[in-house]
């Protein structure tokens, strides 16, 4: 087979996408029936209308537990003036569900009833014709249309259709999706395997299952192919014997090795080449041997926006299932979020409720970063004609998370720490359990955020060489007039982050002058580059004469991972950053990581169940467990000149 780079230019609408798609396909043609038992029919869909065979109740029959009567022969009891009636020619005991007797048509309860011998009763009150008496077919007549065709069956289906003696019913066939993922770099997760350089866990698969299983398809996955044409080529073969939609994992765009849109020529015909959607461009449609193909991009967040836009409105249509929607409020976004024109953007977003608003902070844009799924709530669609949104403006945000869920999540927006993932794990531990979504934007956006009113806390490390005080001379310049609770969750350790066994003995700030040595940075605005000057002009070194002063990285991890891969020496941050990838830290500093409150959260439940839980001794042990953090102040309210306090 030959191959050509195939390089895509024109995108178009998912709508228009999708559209193309129906109609190479011929539904009736590909999708066949099948009869199931009703019992376990449970989601799927009818073929056909389903007419009841029986009736229910199949008689009239008594409702209550009591006694059956002719209704007429009541007619003269009364309160005070009561009437006897005798045994089988004028009453018959029932209970509840059994067949009302030849000549009865009405039951009286048990509780009104006087049982006078065992002949004999008296009541005293009239019955009237039909009182307690289910009749016959009040539920479910015989012949009556049950459901319509084309119904997704519910649980309290099942109960009606076997009431009504419908044993089995005939339904759509589940739509098979076959995927198959690709990529020499792609591991097999079934075999555990530990990624070298440039190779990735074969994760999108499992994702794709398990959405199309909620969808009510079934999904049968491949291990991985490697990019070799012939390879891919047969596998789509093999696979399009039986599913009704093949998707190909990754290798959708234009790389040396992206055979995705060849073999698909090859297979039958390419009907969409990217969509004017992003994440997800480079998605592909075809069709082959009446069925439909896709081509769904690697990286993870544009597989799922191919999967969600795409294969769901599809896989439904197929099966003639509702695709359903997600629930959708207005929240208001608390910062800036400028999009490309001419694309629908899909923008993640972390969503709570703070006081009366729904506010909404975008999350990273990598659509490599399935985490901007997993701790999304909701997701914004930037129209195609927009080149973004301002901060404080309303968007529409469809819910990933149940709305009950969203009130009880606290929002912290601000510097990140591994206390706050402690916290955030100790909080779903509660009887009553919240959420902490935390979106990490540095000490100065967490202020930012609590201007706008769009956090409960913002975690805060500002140092402030003049005063040597934290984060007070911060508030008092950018939130004057906000009443603000400081509350210390601890007090962490920063250094520096150098190569393990510490080769170039790196000893302190002093040595960041030294030419042999080169340095990381952090960006400007960051607690830990604040941190950093500070400590260069009390030793007396120009930043000019660090060697890499001017490279910047947004967090920890990013530094330690910069002295990990040998692109720098050394990098100043915390010492979680430098454990996690096993490195060595030469302690620098302590700073005091706060929690910045406005006092109007102060006695609301989210915010005293955070600061119950910060002043446990349970907790505080926990922090101290990590290493590089004390807890002397944790929990106390700071005030202005307290610095480190005598901690
Ligand atoms: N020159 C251009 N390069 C790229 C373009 C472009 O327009 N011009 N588009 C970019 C966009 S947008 C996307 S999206 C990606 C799509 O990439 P491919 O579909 O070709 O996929 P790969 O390059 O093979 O892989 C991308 C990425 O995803 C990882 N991957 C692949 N399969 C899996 C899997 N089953 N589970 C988890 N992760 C997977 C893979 O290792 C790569 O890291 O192309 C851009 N490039
Ligand atoms: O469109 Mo790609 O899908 O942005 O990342």
């Amino acid at each position: 087979m030959s191959f050509q780079r195939s390089i895509y230019l024109t995108t178009i609408p998912i709508p228009e996408a999708v559209a193309k798609a129906r109609q190479a396909l011929d539904r009736d043609a590909l999708v066949l029936r099948e009869t199931i038992p009703s019992h376990e029919a449970v989601g799927r869909v009818t073929a056909a209308p389903v007419y009841s065979r029986y009736s229910s109740p199949t008689h009239h029959s008594a409702a209550m537990d009591g006694v059956a009567v002719n209704a007429e022969t009541t007619f003269t009891a009364r309160e005070g003036r009561p009437l006897e009636l005798k045994l089988d020619t004028e009453y018959r005991p029932v209970n509840t569900g059994h067949a009302m007797p030849e000549g009865t048509n009405a039951v009286i309860m048990i509780e009104q009833v006087v049982q006078v011998d065992e002949q004999t009763i008296t009541i005293e009150a009239p019955a009237f014709p039909w009182q307690h008496v289910r009749r016959i077919g009040e539920d479910i007549v015989a012949t009556e249309l049950l459901l319509p065709q084309n119904h997704q069956i519910t649980p309290y289906d099942v109960g009606a259709l076997l009431s009504a003696g419908m044993w089995e019913i005939e339904v759509w066939e589940k739509i098979r999706i076959a995927i198959i993922p690709t990529g020499d770099e792609v591991l097999d997760f079934t075999t555990r395997p530990e990624p070298r350089p440039g190779q990735v866990v074969e994760s999108n698969s499992q994702v794709f299952k398990a959405l199309a299983e909620s969808w009510g398809c079934v999904v049968q996955r491949v291990p991985p192919v490697r990019d070799e044409l012939d390879a891919l080529a047969s596998a789509v073969d093999e696979a399009l014997d039986d599913a009704h939609i093949v998707v190909i994992g990754a290798g959708s765009s234009a790389g040396s090795k992206d055979f995705t849109r060849t073999v698909m020529e090859h297979a039958g015909s390419v009907l969409v080449h990217g969509i004017a959607a992003m994440p997800g461009k480079p998605s592909l449609l075809g069709e082959a041997r009446g069925r439909l193909l896709v081509g769904a991009p690697g990286y993870p967040v544009s597989a799922v926006i191919c999967f969600e836009e795409l294969v769901r409105p599809l896989a439904s249509w197929l099966g003639r299932r509702d695709p359903g929607s997600r629930t959708r409020i207005k929240v208001e976004l608390t910062r800036k979020a400028p999009s490309k024109l001419g694309v629908q953007e899909f923008m993640r977003l972390a969503i709570g409720r703070v006081g009366e608003k729904w506010v909404a902070t975008p999350l990273a844009r990598g659509a490599g970063m399935i985490t901007t799924l997993t701790k999304a709530q909701g997701i914004a669609r930037i129209p195609m004609h927009s080149e973004g949104v301002e901060a404080g403006a309303m968007v529409e945000a469809e819910l990933l998370a149940p709305e009950a869920e969203l009130e009880r999540t606290i929002v912290s927006v601000g510097s990140h720490d591994n206390t706050l993932d402690l916290l955030t794990n100790e909080l779903m531990g509660l009887a009553e359990p919240y959420r902490l979504a935390s979106t990490h934007v540095g000490s100065m956006g967490g202020l930012t955020a609590l201007r706008n009113g769009a956090a409960h806390f913002a975690g805060c490390h500002l140092f402030d060489p003049e005063t040597d005080d934290y984060n007070f001379p911060f508030l008092a310049k950018y939130l004057p007039g906000l009443d603000l609770l400081v509350i210390n969750l601890a007090i962490r350790h920063q250094g520096l982050i150098v190569a393990k066994g510490n080769p170039k003995n790196i000893r302190g700030v002093e040595d960041l002058a030294r030419p042999d040595l080169t340095f990381i940075n952090r960006q400007r605005g960051a607690g830990t580059r604040i941190l950093l000057d500070h400590h260069l002009k009390q030793a007396g070194i120009a930043s000019d004469t660090v060697n890499g002063y001017e490279k910047e990285e947004y967090t920890h991890m990013a530094v330690a991972v910069n002295v990990l891969s040998g692109a720098a020496d050394c990098g100043l941050g915390i010492f979680a950053a430098a454990r996690a990838l096993n490195l060595d830290f030469v302690p620098l500093a302590r700073e005091r990581y706060d929690l910045i409150i406005p006092a109007q959260w102060a006695d609301d439940s989210k915010i005293t169940t955070v600061l119950d839980l910060i002043r446990s001794e349970g907790l505080q042990a926990r922090i101290r467990a990590l290493g590089g953090y004390d807890t002397d102040l944790t929990g106390k309210e700071m005030s202005p000149r307290m610095g480190l306090g005598r901690a």
